[in-house]
């Protein structure tokens, strides 16, 4: 039996997958509201949607072969010590979250079993209660988890297995430095990457980022079309010559938004204390300092702090501007 911990987007979108092809899967939320109350529905990229019975039940953890661990950063301590009293100590944890620590706090609670993963495709709800894959993209796990990787290439899943997980999230933090900034544009991904100024603010994360990243002694991997130190350049391009270059950076549905993006319309917690934070924090440790990821955290801190929500539509000025 899989079950999955976050029965969210990305866990409703695996679980939908798997459970389309044949294989055993039940969800674990937090026990409050059913998480599909109207069915489960999941539409891969070019693909026809698959609709899927839930099993919704903590008792499944009983049963479960396989724990995929899909809430956001805040639940992770919550979810581990759930699946570490549930689950049977053998079964194997593959985490999908964003971030580079949530893997820690998993082998805290759960041990080495805990495998990596990197999700590298956004995905929406709609109103309609499906959920969406709008951006083309793989995902990667540990290359312990290799029975775990054809499972899901089974249910018509891209997936590869790394050897260096450490290398491959950490790239994935560096594109998710843009989480926020998409959030805060109050745009869709394509329409905020096709301006300069933004990409611009972008790119100084990245480039902040990157340095935190080799200052830890990760050796970056790969995650997009372009390795992670030419994107910050490329990113810094004018339109033309950007959009000749890297057309595969706004190769995306002109719907598709950030996950953070959603998380502010739909009134949760943001999760940028694990992305952009996370580099701040890092940098002070490290004796370096990373003032873009500083002043984008800030401000999210501040947006997402404001009741009720107003829609968001900052200005790039405000954080090219020295002040
Ligand atoms: N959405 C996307 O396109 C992408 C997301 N990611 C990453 O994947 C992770 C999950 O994101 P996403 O699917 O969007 O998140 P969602 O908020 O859609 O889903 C998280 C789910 O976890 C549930 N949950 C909360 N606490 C617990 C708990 N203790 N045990 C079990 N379930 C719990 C939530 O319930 P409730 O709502 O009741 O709190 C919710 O159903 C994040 O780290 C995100 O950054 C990565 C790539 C793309
Ligand atoms: C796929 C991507 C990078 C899209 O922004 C993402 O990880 C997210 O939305 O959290």
């Amino acid at each position: 039996m899989i079950v999955v911990a976050g029965p969210g987007s990305v866990g409703g979108f695996v679980g939908a997958m798997l459970a389309a092809n044949g294989e055993r899967v039940a969800f674990v939320g937090r026990g409050e509201d059913p998480p599909f109350p109207d069915g489960l529905s999941a539409v891969a990229m070019g693909r026809p949607p698959v609709r899927v019975e839930v099993f919704e039940d903590p008792e499944h953890l009983v049963e479960a072969d396989l724990v995929i661990v899909a809430v956001k950063s805040k639940d992770t301590a919550a979810a581990a010590r759930r699946i570490a009293e549930t689950a049977p100590a053998d079964a194997r944890v593959v985490n999908l979250q964003n971030g580079v620590t949530n893997g820690d706090v998993l082998r805290a609670h759960l041990g080495d079993r805990v495998c990596e993963g990197m999700f590298g495709f956004n995905l929406v709800r709609t109103r309609a209660g499906e959920i969406v894959q709008m951006t083309d993209g793989e995902i990667v796990l540990d290359q312990r988890a290799a029975d775990t990787a054809q499972q899901l290439r089974g249910a018509g899943l891209q997936v590869r297995t790394h050897s260096n997980m450490k290398g491959i999230l950490w790239a994935k933090l560096l594109m998710n430095l843009n989480n926020p900034l998409n959030a805060l544009s109050g745009k869709a991904l394509k329409q905020e990457l096709s301006d300069r100024r933004w990409r611009r603010v972008f790119a100084t994360c990245m480039r902040e980022g990157i340095a935190v990243s080799h200052a830890e002694g990760i050796v970056l991997e790969r995650v997009a079309k372009l390795p992670s130190r030419l994107i910050p350049p490329i990113l810094s391009l004018p339109n033309s010559l950007f959009l000749r270059i890297a057309s595969s950076l706004v190769n995306i549905d002109p719907e598709a938004r950030s996950s953070m993006a959603d998380d502010y319309t739909l009134g949760r917690p943001s999760e940028v204390n694990w992305l952009n934070g996370h580099v701040v924090k890092r940098a002070k440790a490290l004796g370096l300092i990373a003032p873009m990821n500083e002043k984008v955290t800030a401000a999210v801190m501040d947006a997402f702090a404001m009741s009720p929500r107003p829609p968001l539509s900052f200005d790039p000025e405000h954080f090219l501007s020295g002040g």
